[in-house]
């Protein structure tokens, strides 16, 4: 079984920086950082694991304000239009990363279908920069966002 311990076993016998994916606890993200993680990649794997598990968008502020601006954070999980990389952006992500959705694409179109889900995406993250007043991702922070507690949503 994997632990913490047999991982830095493995990272002993090796000089290659590396990152830590699935990591949707402060706790995981701190012991990552300390095992000498350069980046992170909070991820719940799509819900392909634990269907119940809680969205990766969830974890990812504590996650931020855990580690400080200085690590590296992607994010993956459901991932589907610009508005979610805006979101992930806004919420401290550097980056995204798309699983589905580019299976997606190249499904319904080949390489076509795969830029397109690109291209879409670029249009998507524009407009809604532009709706949000920003001038780039680079201008998001959390206070582009409001939280909507899920009961309160009619
Ligand atoms: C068919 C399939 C196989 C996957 N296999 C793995 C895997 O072996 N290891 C892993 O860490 N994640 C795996 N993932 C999860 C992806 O790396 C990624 O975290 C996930 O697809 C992101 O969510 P999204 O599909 O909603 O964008 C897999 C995802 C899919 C759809």
């Amino acid at each position: 079984m994997w632990s913490w311990n047999r991982l830095a076993g493995l990272l002993a016998q090796s000089t290659l920086p590396w990152m830590a994916k699935g990591i949707m606890t402060v706790e995981d993200a701190r012991t990552a950082v300390a095992a000498g993680a350069s980046a992170l990649v909070v991820s719940n794997h799509g819900g392909r694991q634990l269907d119940g598990q809680r969205a990766s968008l969830e974890a990812l502020p504590g996650i931020r304000d855990a580690v400080g601006p200085a690590i590296p954070i992607a994010l993956d999980s459901g991932i589907r239009r610009g508005a979610d990389v805006v979101k992930a952006i806004a919420l401290g992500a550097d980056v995204v990363i798309i699983g589905r959705l580019a299976a997606y694409g190249l499904t319904a179109g080949g390489e076509t279908g795969l830029s397109r889900v690109f291209e879409l995406l670029s249009e998507e993250i524009t407009t809604v920069l532009t709706l949000l007043g920003r001038g780039s991702p680079a201008d998001l922070d959390r206070g582009a966002l409001i939280r909507v507690e899920a009961d309160t949503v009619c």
